[in-house]
């Protein structure tokens, strides 16, 4: 079954449930704090499993005149019912280790009652238990098909519990949760069904079936407190001991366990008949203590949390849905199909890919383009077409997305007026060993088709990354001489929320225009190196990050300066004691791995400087490698110091470096990593980690090589070392 129809599915349980769900899971909430308030009461016992039953009767005989029974509930707590010596009758919780009184028997408090009935009817009598339990039901299908959807996410059932790629943080903690509450989920809405077919009698009979025992030979009268049986039974066990009415003979002591009945002489101790409890009532047992949580506080608290996971399930899930839909693919169309020169088409599963193929479609029309917008699925012929351009996704396991399915089978039946060209732009993960397969398909399946050209090779885009989407910009205006621009659309920053940093060192511009400036936080500021920092120039408010190293509190930030590039322009003119105002946001993902035994650094340009501040970060037992590729020998003056430094501490091991311009054959930092694959490929088999950071061309370039490495020396994809976490990239 496709994605589509699992998530379908998932998804129309999930409406037509919904209201039921929420009753049944705020109720289930206030439920919950019952077995947890019941826990912290006195009468709980804690040790069951070590108090005999013999015990607990030695110490009541001694304390009262005749006892009646005693009783084990569901919260673990003892009752007695007994006659006093001064003949009164009396019911209550005692201490098993003491026979002491130790309280009333309490009634249910109203809130509980009130949603128990709630909970289990919906005040509605038969019709709303069985609407309860249908709906458990469905919330037990809504389960499965969301572990169904996880495990196509997550590429496998073996990857099931492997990183989960971020999209937004309600996509993000629907899935992680989802993994963590699952199996809750499962067991209460099992047990829920499971109870409510036990209420319309629909579970094959429950009768006890008697055995009389053979009598044992002795007869000799006991004390109780010598009976075997009541030595065997602990209280864990226990249900209800009834004491015999009278003391005749005839009468007998009827013992409840857990797992059947016994019949007891009064005066021998020996069994007379036993029973054992069918299946079907243990498991009516079990069913209600795990779907109540009675009796244990630790799983009362897991069936709370697994409340509030549902409650989150809901909102995530809608509003994954409704920004879905919000997303999607409809533009309204200036031009017709047979009037545009350019042509867009998108394929997607869940709309991402929609926001980057609606910048470029508004890029188009504002330069004076004509512009026809579709999905891969509507795929026609265009008459004045000059340009297609595909924007695709990749899914399942390197399959295509929902609205580019029929492509393939259309690409064929359609012929095209003129020639026309194509751009192929794709969009995927690199957590996937199928990365872009779709784009990639796409794009031979239009190289070999004699109606178009290629204009630009198929670009692919991790994670929605929009810096590696402005790159293919600038190699799209390159190839057709145009100026398209793309802004990413953020909220405006409220500038009050900002921190200042002073200037305390700026180098100034080296001979690639880069220079390296220090800045101090006014305030007392957490962060570490790889963190970013985020900068606001006033005239436009755009956001521009910067990759932080850490270096002796300061942050130091490697920056080449643009022609036209406000913001660099602007710090490269800061002079020492000035200050500037900006914020620092963790960037969890790309922290120095300090759990590693090797991690390997790779950057071009000023990529280099989190790892300037990480190379304090590390120490002599962490053997720690540094690729880098830079332009010129001049080029690196910028950051030898630091490098120098590291090395006469011991703490960088081997410094690679790969110039592109000193001699007459280029050398790329990729070629650095290809020369090297022998200490790539055993840092990684040592799970070693590898970090990189600099532009995305390099990035594309060097996972290239790495993949190459990865799969002919260690006969692994290098999706499988991204999914463990041995890949960390900051890229732009
Ligand atoms: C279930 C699932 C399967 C995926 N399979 C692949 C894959 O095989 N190759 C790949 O490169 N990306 C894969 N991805 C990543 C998506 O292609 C990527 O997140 C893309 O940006 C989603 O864009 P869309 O929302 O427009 O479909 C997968 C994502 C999911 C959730």
């Amino acid at each position: 079954m496709t994605i589509s129809i699992w998530r379908y599915s998932h998804f129309a349980l999930a409406i037509s449930s919904f209201i039921f769900i929420l009753l049944a899971t705020v109720t289930g909430i206030i439920l919950a704090f019952e077995p947890i308030s019941n826990q912290l009461k006195p009468y709980a016992i804690t040790n069951a499993d070590d108090i005999k039953l013999s015990t607990v009767i030695s110490v009541l005989q001694d304390e009262y005149d005749e006892i009646v029974s005693v009783e084990v509930d569901n919260n673990n707590f003892v009752k007695a019912s007994v006659f006093t010596f001064e003949g009164d009758s009396e019911t209550f919780y005692l201490d098993p280790n003491t026979g002491k009184k130790l309280g009333e028997l309490e009634k249910k408090a109203p809130i509980f009652e009130f949603a128990t009935n709630l909970h289990r009817s919906l005040f509605l009598k038969s019709t709303g238990r069985f609407l309860v339990g249908l709906f458990s039901f469905l919330l037990f299908l809504i389960a499965i098909t969301g572990i169904q959807l996880i495990v196509k996410r997550q590429g496998g059932l073996r990857k099931f519990f492997s990183k989960v790629v971020k999209e937004n943080f309600e996509q993000y903690y629907h899935v992680v949760l989802g993994r963590w509450f699952l199996v809750p989920i499962v067991i209460i809405t099992l047990t829920g069904v499971y109870l409510s077919l036990e209420k319309f009698d629909m579970l094959p009979a429950s009768k006890m079936e008697h055995i009389e025992t053979v009598e044992k030979q002795s007869k000799e009268k006991l004390e109780l407190s010598k009976f075997k049986i009541f030595n065997d039974t602990h209280l864990d066990e226990l249900v209800t001991l009834d004491f015999p009415f009278s003391e005749d003979e005839e009468d007998y002591f009827i013992l409840q366990t857990t797992s059947g009945e016994f019949y007891i002489n009064q005066y021998t101790g020996n069994v007379l008949s036993e029973a054992k409890k069918p299946l079907v009532s243990q498991l009516s047992y079990w069913s209600l203590i795990l779907h109540t949580g009675q009796g244990s506080i630790v799983w009362a608290v897991v069936l709370l949390l697994a409340c509030f996971a549902i409650l989150f399930f809901m909102y995530s899930g809608f509003a994954m849905s409704f920004k879905r839909l919000a997303k999607g693919s409809k533009v309204k169309n200036k031009f017709t199909k047979d009037t545009a020169e350019y042509i867009i088409l998108i394929g997607s599963e869940t709309g991402h890919t929609n926001k980057f193929a609606h910048q470029f479609y508004n890029a188009l029309l504002d330069a004076g383009n004509t512009v026809y917008f579709s999905t891969l699925n509507q795929y026609h012929s265009y008459k004045e077409a000059k340009h297609i351009i595909i924007f695709t996704s990749t899914y399942g396991e390197g399959e295509a997305p929902r609205t580019a399915k029929s492509f393939e089978k259309l690409l064929p039946t359609i012929q095209q007026a003129n020639s026309i060209k194509y751009s192929v732009v794709g969009f995927g993960s690199l957590m996937y060993p199928d990365y872009c397969k779709y784009a990639i398909e796409v794009d031979e399946w239009l190289y070999n088709h004699p109606n178009f050209e290629q204009n630009l090779p198929v670009f692919k885009i991790n994670n929605q990354s929009f810096e590696a989407f402005k790159n293919w910009i600038i190699q799209w205006n390159e190839a057709t001489n145009q100026d398209l621009k793309v802004v990413l659309t953020k909220p405006l920053v409220n500038r009050k929320k900002l921190k200042s940093f002073k200037v305390a060192s700026n180098s100034g511009l080296n001979v690639d225009d880069t220079f390296l400036i220090e800045l101090k936080a006014e305030k007392k500021l957490k962060f570490q190196s790889g963190d970013i920092v985020s900068f606001y120039p006033e005239d436009d408010n755009i956001e521009r990050q910067y990759s932080v190293a850490k270096v002796d509190d300061s942050i130091l930030l490697s920056i080449k300066k643009h022609e036209f590039g406000k913001c660099s322009t602007l710090l490269s003119q800061l002079t020492v004691g000035t200050t500037i105002k900006g914020k620092v946001n963790r960037n969890l993902d790309f922290h120095f791995p300090s759990y590693a035994k090797e991690v390997v650094m790779i950057a071009n340009g000023t990529g280099i400087a989190p790892f300037l501040g990480m190379l304090n970060e590390t120490n002599k037992d962490i053997k720690t490698h540094l690729f880098w590729g830079g332009r010129t020998k001049a080029s690196l003056q910028l950051y030898a110091s630091h490098i120098e430094n590291a090395t006469q501490k011991s703490y960088l091991d081997n410094f690679n470096v790969a110039y592109s311009q000193e001699q007459e054959t280029k050398v790329y930092v990729q070629d650095s990593i290809k020369a090297n694959e022998t200490l790539i490929s055993n840092a990684l088999k040592n799970d070693g980690v590898i970090m990189i950071c600099g532009s995305i061309a390099m990035q594309n370039r060097v996972l290239e090589v790495l993949n190459t490495i990865t799969t002919t020396i260690l006969n692994e994809p290098l999706s499988t070392f991204e999914n463990n976490e041995q890949i960390l990239m900051d890229c732009y």
